[in-house]
């Protein structure tokens, strides 16, 4: 059993926080944001994540997990703190440290004794050693400090599980006492455990990131040119996957990746190179391919509608993945904003996320309690989130309900037959395409350089 401290109560700090309590530990969760604490210590979770909420409150009720704003008598308390505060991507690409700073300075002041400080939160090469300067810079004494670099690699939507059941933990440090205590720390898990030097584990989460978010622009760039062959992706995603070395996961087509870590990261790591003085073309095209995924969605509405000015579109998924009430960097959000911009109305439903997306989307767009109330009166259907309750969706409810009739399946979840049978268009992507040879070309002039925000 250790005594732990989780600096952040966001997505990571509070799995991190109630996974370790699970397992055993004292741990106390810390955030600047007195409202979140007050609300996490009157049992709310502040985003919807599965099977956290029971876990918290197994944990507070044992006494094994709390809140708090005081991040000083944390840092005392704790043999082990762990940073989890935000890393948002800066205009200019780069990570935002400010967080990490802030976090590294009050670590700073409070200590009083040695301590294992590790970095959960994503951060580029060389930050260990930026947050190790801080802390001693305002330690009140020459404590020893070692700083650990332990990346998370969990998914929104499967947190819980990810951090019990991780594929490996990577653990970036450069002293036997801390990389004792990390041992101990993750034992429970039985996972592999790769011990690096801070750097290289630092550098691990991007090039992890990195190439998952690869794989999704290849299989997008694929699933556009099989749209111009007359060639079904799904089918070629079945053929490649079955060689091992390519695999079946994370090969799914769709309207672009989004969430709060790959377009970020991608950046982030483009940005390390770049100011080095090499330009990364190939994270620089993944990039643009999933920009390109978003502008392309949205040149298909306007041809197939011929034009978007004045047309209704509805919009099914809000958040950038199922069982997250997350958009932060969500296609579906971007592909709104696009549609709003040309005219387009916008009618829209999220199973979870509505309440995150009207705070972004403003009162601009309608938002509705249920899937069919979100289809009433529109032009065209777009399917950006493949929540469950949208694989049943009753194509004959929504022919009657709509004004128009195509069906725009971002996500690849539907049968065409399905959507056919019913008297509507199908388009999907990547798929075999509604019109004659030729004539349905989505190229689309979009422009992208490294410094654009
Ligand atoms: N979200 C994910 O799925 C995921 C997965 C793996 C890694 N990460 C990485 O983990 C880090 C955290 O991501 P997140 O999604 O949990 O962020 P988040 O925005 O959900 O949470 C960050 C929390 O930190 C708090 N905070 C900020 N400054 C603070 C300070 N000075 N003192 C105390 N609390 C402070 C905020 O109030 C917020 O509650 C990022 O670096 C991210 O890239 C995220
Ligand atoms: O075949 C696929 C798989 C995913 N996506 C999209 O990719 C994005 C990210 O999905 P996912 O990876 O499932 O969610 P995240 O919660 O963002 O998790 C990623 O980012 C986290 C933060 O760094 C890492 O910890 C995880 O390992 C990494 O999977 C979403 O928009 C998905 O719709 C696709 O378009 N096609």
């Amino acid at each position: 059993m250790k005594s732990i401290a989780i600096i952040g109560a966001g997505y990571v700090g509070l799995v991190t926080a109630t996974c370790f309590a699970e397992l055993g530990n004292d741990v106390v969760c810390v955030d600047n944001n007195a409202a979140k604490v007050a609300g996490l210590e009157a049992g709310e979770i502040p985003f919807y994540e599965p099977s956290l909420a029971e876990m918290v409150t197994r944990n507070t009720q044992a006494k094994r997990l709390g809140f708090t704003t005081d991040i000083s008598a944390a840092v005392r308390r704790a043999e082990v703190i762990f940073i989890a505060v935000g890393t948002p991507m800066r205009s200019d690409g780069h990570a935002d440290l400010s967080a990490v700073r802030a976090v590294a300075r009050e670590i700073g002041l409070a200590l009083d004794g040695p301590k294992i400080v590790v970095s959960k939160s994503t951060v580029p090469v060389e930050t260990g050693e930026m947050i190790s300067s801080i802390i001693r810079e305002h330690a009140p004494g020459d404590y020893a400090v070692s700083v650990v670099s332990n990346p998370e690699f969990l998914r929104e939507g499967s947190a819980v599980s990810d951090f019990l059941k991780p594929d490996r933990v990577v653990v970036g440090c450069s002293d036997a006492t801390a990389e004792a205590a990390m041992r101990d720390l993750y034992a429970p898990l039985d996972a592999p455990l790769v011990v690096t030097d801070v750097r290289t584990s630092e550098m691990i989460k991007y090039a992890a990131n990195a190439f998952l978010a690869t794989k999704i622009s290849f299989i997008n760039e694929i699933a556009n040119i099989c749209e111009l062959l007359d060639v079904d992706v799904r089918a070629v995603c079945a053929g490649i996957g079955y060689d091992q070395r390519i695999g079946t996961k994370f090969l799914n087509p769709g309207i672009g990746y989004g969430g709060s870590c790959f377009p970020k990261d991608v950046r982030a790591l483009e940005q390390l190179a770049v100011e080095r003085d090499y330009p990364a073309p190939l994270l620089h095209s993944v990039e643009l391919v999933n920009r390109r995924q978003v502008e392309r969605t949205v040149m298909k509405f306007e041809r197939e509608l011929g034009g978007l000015n004045g047309k209704t579109i509805a919009v099914l998924g809000l958040a950038f993945k199922p069982n997250t009430d997350d958009v932060r960097d969500a296609p579906a959000i971007a592909i709104i904003q696009r549609l709003l911009d040309r005219g387009a109305k916008v009618r829209a439903h999220d199973p979870i996320a509505n309440a995150a997306a009207a705070q972004v989307l403003g009162p601009n767009v309608a938002l509705h309690d249920t899937m069919y109330d979100a289809v009433e009166g529109a032009d065209a259907l777009l399917l950006a989130t493949e929540w469950n309750e949208f694989r049943s969706l009753d194509f004959t409810r929504c022919a009657k309900a709509m004004r128009g009739d195509l069906i725009l399946d971002g996500r690849n979840i539907f049968e065409p037959e399905k959507v056919r049978a019913a008297g509507l268009r199908y388009l999907g992507v990547g798929r075999v395409k509604l019109r004659g040879k030729g004539s349905v070309v989505y190229e689309t002039p979009v422009s992208y350089s490294a410094t654009q925000s």
